[in-house]
C-alpha cells in the first residue's frame, strides 16, 4: 500500500508541473489550467497527508473474503479491485456498524495502529461467536485506548474508532440539516467534523460549492484544525461569524452582543429599508415634467418591490417603471395636444383637418403651441428615445431618490443602531446601559465590534443582496452559542439549506437568547428539512466526573438525560480555602493542584478554569505548566487534567454562570479538582 501510495503521490506531483509549466493561450485556458492543477494539488496533497495510519482496519466476511479500510482508497489501476478502501465508502460502512448482535455478513473487525510505516498493535473483535483462532488477536479495544490517550492540545480524527451511532449520523443521505445534541464529550464535534469529511466525498455538489465550518471562537478552531486535513480534506473554511466576513472589528461585551444578536434587528433592518422605498405620495418631478400620481408611484413600488431583489437593485426597478409611466404619459400628452390642435383648427376652417397633420408644424406655432413637441408626436414620437433621454436625466434621478434613495449598508446599520439607543459618536465609546461598549480612542477604522457584524451582513444582504461567497454544506458546532441574527447570516450563506448543527443548550452561554433548536433554526429550515440525532455515550469525561455533574445539570436542564461514560476513573477532588486565609489563597492552592498533577502525571494537557477576572492572577501561578482560560472560553474543548477555580465566582460573574460552571466541570478526560472557598457559614 506505502508502495502504491509514494507512486501515485509521485505520479500526480509530476503531472501537477507539468500542467504548471504549460503555458496557456487565453484567459480560458488559463482557467481551465488552474481546475485541472488544484484537483492535481488536493490529490497530491491527499496522498501525502494519508500517510499516517494510512490503514487502519480491516474486516473479514463470513465467507472468507476481506478488505482494509483506511483514509484514501487505493487501487493500482482504474480496473482493478482496490487494495484499501476510502473510509466513507460504502464498501467500508460495516466496519462501523457491524456488531456481535447484527454481525452485517462479517466474521471479524481488525484495527490496526501504526507508529509511521510500522504496524505497532493488532487488536480483533471476533463479531459472528466463533471461537477466536490463532490469527486473531482479541485484546483491550482500540476505542478505550484511544480514549484513555493522553491529549495534544489538538482533536484527533476518530475514523478508525467511530462508533455505530456516530457513523449513521456521518453517513445520513439526509440532505437538509442534520441536527445532533448530547451531552458534553458524547462526541458531536467529532460526528461535524466526520460529517464534513463524508459530505466531501459523497456528496460532489456540495464538495464543489465547498464546505465551512464555524467555531464559537479561534481558540476553538485551532483545536479542531487538525481533523479534517488528517482526513485529506484541506479546503474546508474554518470560521468563527466574526470571522467570516473578513471585516475586522473589535470585541464586544455579552450584553452588547446578546441586545444586538436579537431577532428584533433583522426586524428593525427591514423596516427602515421598507420606509425609504417610496411609502406612499406622488412623485414630484423637475422641470416640466409632469408629476405622477401617488396611485403611479405606488405601482411602481409594487413591480420593484415584488421581484425579491435587495434595495439597491431594486431601485432600479422602480426608475425603469417611473421612466416607463412619463413616457407614456408624454406620449399621452403629446397625441393631446395633437388632438386638441386639430379641433381648434377644425373650428377655425369649419371642416375636419386631419388631413393637415403631416402638413408643416408652422401654422401650428403661429397658433400658440409648441412647434417641437406636436411635430415629435404627429410625426415620430419615438418612445425609446424619450426613455433613454429620461433615464439618463439627473434632474429625474434626484426625484426618484427622494422617494427611493440608494442606501449604504453602514449607514443602515448606524441608523438602527441610534434609534436603538446605541451612541452614535465614534462608535467606540460609550454605549447602551451595562452592555455599552467600551474601548475609548479606537480609531474610525475598527469602530464596529464582533455584534456589529451581523447585523453589516443583514444591512448588505438587504440592500445590495445576497454574500457572494455560499457553501454546499455548512457544519454548525457549539450552534447553542448563535444569536437569532448569526443564525441568519449562515443561513445567507447555504443556499442549499445542507447543514450539520451540533450542540447542547444545557452548555449555553449567556449571548444568545435561543433556547431550542425549532428557535435556532426558525430562519433556516422548515422541520421537513431537519432530521434530528441525540448521543448518549460521554466519550470523554468518565464516570466518576460525570456523577459530579449530575445535580447541576439536573438544575439548568432538568428534562435532559445524563449521558453515560464508557470509562471509570479517580474520583474528582475538592480543595476548600478558608477565606481568611488571605487574597493569594486561592491562587496558591491552584498551584498546588496543578503542580501535583504535573508531578503525577508529567506531560498532561492540564487547564486552570476559572472566572474571567482571575484570569491574569492565576496566569501568573501556573504560566508555562498550566493553560488559564475564563470559562466563558472553554466551550468545545479537553484536557487531561483541569483544576475548576471558585465556582461561586464562575456561577456570579455572568448571566447563565450555572451553565458556564457545567461546561468547566466538563472538560478533563482523567482528572478534575475543584478548589472552593469556604463561606463564612461553613466555618460555622
Ligand atoms: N468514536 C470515537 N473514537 C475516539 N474518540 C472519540 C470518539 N468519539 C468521541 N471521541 C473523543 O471524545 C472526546 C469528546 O468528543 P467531542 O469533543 O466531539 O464531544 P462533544 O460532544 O463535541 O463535546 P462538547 O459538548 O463538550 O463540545 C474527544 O476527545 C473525541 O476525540
Amino acid at each position: 500500500m506505502y508502495g502504491l501510495l509514494d507512486e501515485q503521490a509521485a505520479a500526480a506531483r509530476a503531472e501537477l508541473s507539468r500542467v504548471l509549466r504549460e503555458r496557456p493561450s487565453g484567459a480560458a485556458e488559463a482557467a481551465e489550467r488552474e481546475v485541472v492543477a488544484s484537483r492535481l494539488r488536493r490529490r497530491a496533497h491527499a496522498l501525502e497527508t494519508a500517510d499516517h495510519a494510512l490503514c487502519f482496519g480491516r474486516i473479514d466476511r463470513a465467507d472468507g473474503t476481506w478488505l482494509h479500510v483506511g483514509r484514501i482508497g487505493l487501487r493500482p489501476r482504474a480496473d482493478a479491485d482496490p487494495l484499501l478502501v476510502d473510509w466513507r465508502a460504502d464498501a467500508a460502512r460495516p466496519f462501523y456498524t457491524a456488531t456481535a448482535l447484527a454481525p452485517d455478513g462479517l466474521r471479524r473487525r481488525r484495527h490496526l495502529k501504526a507508529a509511521g510505516r510500522t504496524i505497532t498493535e493488532v487488536s480483533d473483535e471476533i463479531l459472528d461467536g466463533s471461537r477466536p483462532g490463532s490469527q486473531d488477536v482479541v485484546g483491550d479495544g482500540p476505542l478505550v485506548e484511544a480514549l484513555s490517550a493522553r491529549r495534544t492540545g489538538h482533536m484527533r480524527a476518530a475514523v478508525s474508532t467511530l462508533r455505530f451511532e456516530q457513523d449513521r449520523i456521518v453517513r445520513s443521505p439526509h440532505r437538509g440539516v442534520t441536527v445532533v445534541q448530547g451531552g458534553p464529550g458524547t462526541g458531536k464535534t467529532v460526528v461535524a467534523l466526520h460529517r464534513a469529511a463524508y459530505v466531501l466525498y459523497a456528496h460532489e455538489r456540495a464538495a464543489a460549492e465547498g464546505v465551512l465550518v464555524l467555531g464559537p471562537n479561534p481558540r476553538f478552531l485551532d483545536y479542531i484544525s487538525h481533523v479534517l486535513p488528517s482526513l485529506g480534506e484541506n479546503d474546508v473554511l474554518l470560521a468563527t461569524c466574526a470571522t467570516l466576513t473578513g471585516r475586522s472589528a473589535a470585541p464586544a461585551s455579552e450584553g452588547e452582543a446578546r441586545s444586538k444578536g436579537e431577532a428584533r434587528m433583522a426586524e428593525a433592518l427591514a423596516d427602515t429599508v421598507r420606509r425609504r422605498q417610496a411609502p406612499s405620495g406622488p412623485l414630484r418631478t423637475p422641470g416640466d415634467l409632469p408629476d405622477l400620481s401617488a396611485a403611479e408611484v405606488a405601482a411602481a413600488r409594487a413591480r420593484a418591490a415584488g421581484g425579491g431583489l435587495a434595495h439597491n437593485p431594486a431601485r432600479a426597478i422602480f426608475k425603469e417603471h417611473v421612466v416607463d409611466t412619463l413616457t407614456d404619459a408624454l406620449e399621452r400628452e403629446a397625441a393631446d395636444a395633437l388632438e386638441q390642435v386639430d379641433q381648434e383648427v377644425a373650428a377655425v376652417m369649419g371642416r375636419d383637418v386631419s388631413f393637415l397633420d403631416r402638413i408643416a408644424a408652422a401654422d401650428l406655432v403661429r397658433l400658440g403651441h409648441d412647434g417641437a413637441a406636436v411635430g415629435d408626436a404627429r410625426e415620430d414620437f419615438d418612445p425609446d428615445a424619450v426613455r433613454a433621454e429620461l433615464a439618463a436625466d439627473r434632474g429625474l434621478d434626484g426625484a426618484v431618490d427622494v422617494l427611493w434613495p440608494r442606501l449604504d449598508p453602514e449607514e443602515l446599520v448606524r441608523e438602527v443602531l441610534e434609534a436603538d439607543g446605541w451612541e452614535a459618536d465614534g462608535w467606540g465609546t460609550g454605549g447602551r446601559g451595562t452592555g455599552g461598549r467600551t474601548g475609548a480612542g479606537r480609531g474610525a477604522s475598527d469602530r464596529w465590534t464582533e455584534a456589529d457584524v451581523p447585523l453589516l451582513d443583514e444591512a448588505s444582504a438587504l440592500v445590495d443582496g445576497l454574500p457572494e461567497r455560499t457553501f454546499g454544506h455548512i457544519v454548525v458546532d457549539e450552534a447553542q452559542e448563535l444569536t437569532p441574527m448569526q443564525w441568519r447570516m449562515v443561513a445567507r450563506r447555504c443556499p442549499s439549506r445542507s447543514m450539520t448543527v451540533v450542540g447542547d443548550f444545557a452548555q449555553a452561554g449567556q449571548v444568545s437568547t435561543v433556547r431550542s433548536w425549532g428557535e435556532a433554526l426558525a430562519d433556516v429550515a422548515d422541520e421537513g428539512r431537519t432530521q434530528a440525532w441525540t448521543l448518549t455515550v460521554s466519550y470523554r469525561t468518565t464516570a466518576e466526573i460525570l456523577g459530579a455533574t449530575r445535580d447541576l445539570l439536573a438544575r439548568i436542564a432538568p428534562d435532559q438525560e445524563p449521558s453515560t461514560a464508557v470509562r471509570h476513573g479517580e474520583e474528582p477532588r475538592t480543595v476548600v480555602v478558608h477565606p481568611r486565609s488571605g487574597s493569594g489563597a486561592v491562587a496558591s492552592a491552584v498551584a498546588a493542584a496543578v503542580s501535583d498533577d504535573v508531578a503525577a502525571h508529567p506531560g498532561g494537557q492540564v487547564a486552570v478554569i476559572c472566572a474571567e477576572r482571575r484570569v491574569g492572577e492565576l496566569t501568573g501561578r501556573v504560566e508555562g505548566v498550566a493553560q488559564v482560560l475564563p470559562a466563558a472560553a472553554a466551550r468545545g474543548l479537553e484536557f487531561d487534567a483541569v483544576v475548576v477555580v471558585a465556582p461561586d465566582e464562575i456561577v456570579a460573574e455572568r448571566l447563565g454562570g450555572q451553565r458556564d460552571l457545567y461546561v468547566a466541570l466538563t472538560r478533563p478526560t482523567h482528572r478534575l479538582v475543584v478548589v472552593e472557598k469556604s463561606t463564612e457559614k461553613d466555618l460555622g
